[in-house]
């Protein structure tokens, strides 16, 4: 049976989050320190340990089937390249900086002037949206620097926190696009990698929906039940049980992560008590 290639980034920041996501759907790796390719126990999956910025070209050779790459390096250099879902982590722009003094009001004052980055092509494609003609200076690290040596007039980079535009003097302007880590697929994929891909991307659906999501467990007086089912999304409905204390139910439901704490005021307003909240492993809909 024929294995699925998954490439992920040898070190650097999507390392640590992708080789935990494929320990959390079941892919586990027995990985010597210095091996850049080994396959999973018990799962038909090879994983390659590439450079982020080289993964795009062996994905369009199809010398791998499938990567965890951040989507910002597909929009450089991925022309072609498919993203089938969106990992959650690693999120960041991609975005104009200038001098904390420069009197910026819109991309057009950036014409004929120098702009350093690591992303040619995402700048090259604003600027002509733009109608704008500038001077791009390519270089693959510490770009904040550029302005500060004389090198350019603004750059253009990854911005996460924005603490090292500030710690270089410098301000975002612009956003040019928005990113995060994605399974990205060759377009060489075949049928046969492709039904494996298909269980893998179920699972990281699963993984993906649990880590969005929390158990909810609390008690109420029966008279309180309906007022409290009525805030709880649940999955289908929430499992409402009786407790053993006469006049009293335990309510279980799943919530979002993102509304959590106003859910929880809302519960708590309404009567819910001994509220517990549990992190949820999978989830399977
Ligand atoms: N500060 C940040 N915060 C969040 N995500 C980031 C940040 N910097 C980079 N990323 C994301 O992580 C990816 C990998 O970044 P990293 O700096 O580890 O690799 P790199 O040096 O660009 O690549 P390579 O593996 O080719 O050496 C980037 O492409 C981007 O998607
Ligand atoms: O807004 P912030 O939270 O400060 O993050 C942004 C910085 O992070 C990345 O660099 P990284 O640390 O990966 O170094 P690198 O240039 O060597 O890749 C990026 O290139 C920025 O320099
Ligand atoms: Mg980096």
């Amino acid at each position: 049976m024929s294995k699925l290639r998954i490439a992920v980034q040898k070190s650097g920041r999507l390392n640590e989050d992708s080789m935990r996501l494929l320990k959390d759907i079941g892919i586990s790796i027995d990985n010597g320190k210095d091996q850049l390719k080994a396959s999973a126990k018990g799962f038909p999956v090879e994983v390659f340990y590439l450079r982020n910025g080289d993964i795009p070209q062996y994905l369009k050779d199809g010398v791998v089937d499938a990567a965890i790459i951040g989507e910002n390096v597909l929009i450089e250099k991925g022309e072609g390249i498919g993203v089938v879902e969106k990992l959650g982590f690693s999120s960041c722009r991609v975005c104009i900086a200038v001098p904390k003094a420069y009197n910026y009001n819109s991309i057009k004052d950036l014409e004929g002037k120098r702009i350093a980055t690591s992303y040619p092509n995402t700048v090259k494609t604003y600027l002509d949206e733009n109608g704008v003609n500038a001077n791009l200076h390519i270089i693959n690290g510490s770009v904040e620097i550029a302005p500060n040596i004389g090198l350019a007039d603004a750059i253009c980079d990854i911005v996460s926190s924005g603490s090292t535009l500030f710690k270089n003097n410098l301000k975002e302007v612009d956003t040019i696009l928005k990113s995060e880590a994605v399974l990205a697929v060759s377009p060489k994929l075949n049928e046969e990698r492709k039904a494996i891909l298909e269980i893998i991307q179920f699972r990281i659906q699963s993984v993906l929906k649990g880590r969005q999501s929390k158990y909810v467990l609390l008690n109420a007086p029966n008279d309180k039940v309906q007022d409290i089912i009525d805030i709880l999304p649940g999955m289908k409905s929430p499992t409402v049980l009786p407790l053993a204390e006469k006049g009293w139910s335990s309510i279980h439901s799943v919530i979002s992560k993102n509304e959590f704490w106003s859910v929880i005021d809302e519960l708590k307003a309404n009567g819910a008590q001994g509220i517990l909240v549990c992190p949820i492993e999978k989830m399977v809909l």
